[in-house]
């Protein structure tokens, strides 16, 4: 059968990624409500809000199948997601200064005979941030939309000293493991010749 690829993600970062690697979706806003999972754990966080993602998004068609993605930051066992206003991103972003954190990002993916989900695990070690650093990105405003108040992929690279795992599961979605998943439901990137 014909699979049909469905992001349920309003994220223009997961979109980019599918693109990038030529496997065609569709895209199907899905809107939950996150605070139903208060898990105190960040792996088991993101994996059941993925799971809720991929759940309520509706399968209009036999052939459909879903991906949903949650990705949060965590520190000495918090659990950083998007900041409320500036004080709360000013608060992550000191926290997590000088520090090593980790980005988990939890994945579901289901059709309507199948199911799978996982958690990538990324580390990330920011540089010691001045006050003035801070408030400098925070004038960029590239912190609100995102976990833990910074943007790897765009200024917020300059925060970065290392990182160890997936850059792309920083990035809200492990594109290399979400390829081999999506082969189990067969569902795969286009090959062209193209070059670039
Ligand atoms: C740490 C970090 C997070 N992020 C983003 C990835 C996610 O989009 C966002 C965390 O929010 P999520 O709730 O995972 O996703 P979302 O609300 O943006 O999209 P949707 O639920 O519709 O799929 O933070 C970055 O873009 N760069 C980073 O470096």
């Amino acid at each position: 059968m014909k699979r049909t690829l469905i992001l349920a993600s309003s994220s223009p970062r997961r979109a980019e990624l599918l693109q990038q690697v030529n496997i065609p979706f569709t895209a199907r806003k899905q809107d939950v409500d996150e605070g139903l999972i208060q898990s105190p754990d960040p792996e088991e966080k993101a994996e059941q809000i993925a799971m809720l993602k991929a759940r309520s998004t509706v399968i209009s068609k036999q052939d459909e199948v879903i991906l949903a993605a949650d990705t949060v930051v965590a520190l000495m066992g918090n659990i950083y997601g998007k900041p409320k206003d500036k004080e709360e991103a000013y608060a992550m972003l000191a926290n997590l200064s000088g520090a090593v954190h980790e980005v988990y990002t939890g994945v579901t993916i289901l059709s309507e005979q199948q199911e799978a989900s996982f958690v990538e695990k990324t580390l990330v070690e920011f540089w010691p941030l001045t006050h003035q650093e801070i408030e400098a990105y925070l004038a960029t405003n590239d912190s609100f939309d995102k976990a833990g108040a910074y943007g790897i992929q765009s200024f917020g690279a300059t925060l970065v000293k290392k990182i160890i795992g997936d850059y792309y599961n920083v990035v809200g979605l492990p594109i290399s493991r979400v390829v081999r998943e999506l082969g189990k439901f067969q569902i795969y990137p286009i090959i062209d010749n193209r070059t670039s």
